[in-house]
């Protein structure tokens, strides 16, 4: 399977509120960023990956993937967007695999098993996307904080990435989304908008996306078990 990855990097990390962006802060020895770029690095059926970085970040990521012997063969660096929507769509343009990954720079936790799993509903589908059954109650709140309902819980799904597609089909969905000005919080939500089918890969709650301060903690202690000799 000829299959490449898309990595939106060039947030600020506004709620993280550090003192730098999220995705290079450490976590238990290295970069959150060279954590995830390494899982998949290591799996088998990725070729090639492209990294979106905030413009003025592109030599500073440079120099981080040498100093962490990343193979650089296969990672290419290019300059992200303002939205997250705008990075992965710079990032498209520099990728030419069949198969497309997206994955958020700040999800270290993702596994190979997972990238295989969502690889091969994806050929069947043509997009698949990991997700978790959303563990609380969901309410719909008005501005002023008043509630005006309660979501039916065994429908929702808390949706994480990766999320996969064929190339075609991103780049079509992007291109649709930019044309009808939707502001898209995930990429499978432009495929939605199409009425093309999208695939749900159950996923787990450890791969959740760093966020704010108290993520970083939890983080930390998830990398520990994982590392733990069994
Ligand atoms: N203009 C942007 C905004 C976000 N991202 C990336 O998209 C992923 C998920 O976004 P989010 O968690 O919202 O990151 P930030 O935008 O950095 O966070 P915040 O909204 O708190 O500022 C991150 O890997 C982030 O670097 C990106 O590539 N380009
Ligand atoms: C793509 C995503 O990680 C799926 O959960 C999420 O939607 C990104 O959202 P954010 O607005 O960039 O935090």
């Amino acid at each position: 399977m000829n299959a490449g990855v898309v990595i939106p990097a060039a947030g600020k990390g506004k709620r993280m509120g550090a003192a730098i962006s999220k995705q290079f802060l450490d976590l238990c020895g290295e970069p959150v960023l060279i954590r995830t770029l390494r899982v998949f690095l290591d799996h088998p059926a990725i070729s090639r990956m492209v990294l979106a970085v905030h413009r003025d970040e592109e030599t500073s990521v440079s120099q981080l993937l040498d100093e962490y012997r990343l193979p650089r063969e296969k990672v290419r660096i290019t300059a992200g967007g303002p939205e997250r929507q705008d990075s992965v769509y710079r990032a498209l343009q520099e990728l030419e695999t069949e198969w497309v990954l997206v994955h958020d720079a700040v999800r270290p936790f993702v596994t190979h098993e997972q990238i295989s799993e969502l690889l091969v509903q994806a050929k069947r589908v043509g997009a698949a996307v990991l997700a978790v059954p959303v563990k609380d109650t969901i309410k719909e709140v008005t501005p002023d904080l008043d509630v005006t309902g309660t979501l039916e819980r065994s429908r929702l799904w808390a949706v994480q990435t990766p999320q996969v597609f064929r190339r075609s089909l991103l780049v079509q969905a992007h291109e649709e989304g930019r044309r009808k000005g939707l502001a898209a919080t995930d990429d499978a939500m432009l495929v939605e908008a199409m009425g093309t089918p999208v695939r749900v890969v159950k996923g787990d709650y450890s791969n959740f996306k760093l966020t704010t301060p108290e993520d970083m903690i939890l983080a930390e202690a998830i990398w520990k078990m994982r590392s733990r000799p069994q």
